[in-house]
């Protein structure tokens, strides 16, 4: 009888998702599976399995992944030291080995594996692959809370994508497989550069044109300062919300993704609870919206 009400359920669920299915087909949805939300092995596998149904529905999905508490586990064990400034790991040498090892080896063929047994066909790859992002260095600032000074803070090997070309990810799409990307590029100085996924996922989410950007989080959306939900969010209330303290760390390059994602060329985008059960399909091809959606102005 509970096998009866689930499928009713999923039946109502497919149903209600046809038109959408139907006015999004051929085009294309980022989504960005962040560290935290990888946790659970079977919210992964329900991940596996939405992005999995979106390709057969004929919307191209591209996964771009993240791994920074996996990471941070794997420098704890090899006993080197890290640091964060606002939500970006500061990155000499050793920790760009490090990262370049657990995101692109580690954790993006973990996804690969997760989609196959999900019944999909994944490639993994990383920003470095057929040169589709080329990184540049970061360049920081900090306020020095007691002399209001600004200082320039040297965070490393952290990058950001400069230029996206994405052809290796038409080519993988177009041959009914499914990219995954891990947040690693090379810069034209020939370094490796780690690159925040939040920000990776946006880039190209961009030069896609993406109908969607979807961040995948271990919390419901954008919070307030009470804890509440924050549903719709524009360009000029995320940087109220950044001035006033109310986001912090992860949620800070998160929302700065979402911003420049919308403003260059992706229709929408949407921060979620990656550990709700089919979380993004709800949110998107349901009434039950979750999350909280950001638009251009
Ligand atoms: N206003 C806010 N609303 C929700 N989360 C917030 C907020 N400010 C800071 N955060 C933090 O941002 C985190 C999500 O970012 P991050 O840790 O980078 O996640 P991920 O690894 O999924 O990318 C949340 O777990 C939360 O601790
Ligand atoms: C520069 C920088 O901070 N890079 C991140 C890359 C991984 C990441 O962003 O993972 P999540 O999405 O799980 O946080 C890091 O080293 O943690």
């Amino acid at each position: 009888m509970a096998d009866d009400r689930t499928i009713l359920a999923k039946a109502e669920t497919l149903i209600e998702a046809l038109p959408y299915f139907q006015r999004y087909k051929g085009r294309t949805f980022v989504v960005k599976y962040g560290g935290h939300a990888m946790g659970d092995p079977k919210a992964a596998r329900e991940f596996a399995e939405d992005v999995v149904l979106l390709k057969a529905v004929g919307i191209n999905p591209v996964v771009v992944h993240g791994g920074g508490p996996q990471i941070g586990a794997m420098l704890k064990r090899l006993g080197v030291e890290s640091s964060f400034v606002d939500g970006l790991r500061v990155t000499d040498k050793a920790t760009a080995d490090i990262a370049e090892m657990v995101l692109s080896g580690a954790i993006n063929k973990e996804l690969v594996g997760w989609i196959a047994a999900a019944g999909g066909k994944a490639i993994g790859i990383s920003g470095k692959d057929g040169g589709l992002v080329t990184a540049t260095k970061v360049e920081r600032t900090t306020k020095d809370p007691d002399s209001n000074i600004e200082r320039v803070v040297d965070l490393g090997f952290v990058g950001e994508p400069s230029e996206v070309d994405t052809t290796i990810l038409d080519t993988v799409s177009a041959a009914g497989m499914i990219p995954v990307v891990a947040p690693i590029g090379a810069g034209a100085d020939g370094h490796t550069y780690n690159i925040n996924a939040d920000t990776m996922a946006g880039a190209i989410a961009a030069a896609l044109g993406a109908a969607r950007l979807f961040l995948l989080t271990d919390v419901k959306g954008v919070l307030d300062k009470s804890g509440a939900l924050l549903t719709d969010l524009d360009p000029a209330a995320i940087k109220q919300l950044r001035d006033d303290g109310t986001i912090s760390g992860g949620m800070i390059p998160k929302l700065e993704t979402c911003i420049h994602a919308v403003e260059s060329g992706c229709d929408a985008a949407v921060v979620l609870d990656g550990r709700v059960p089919h979380a993004m399909l709800l949110e998107f091809f349901t009434s039950r919206g979750a999350g909280t959606l950001i638009r251009k102005a």
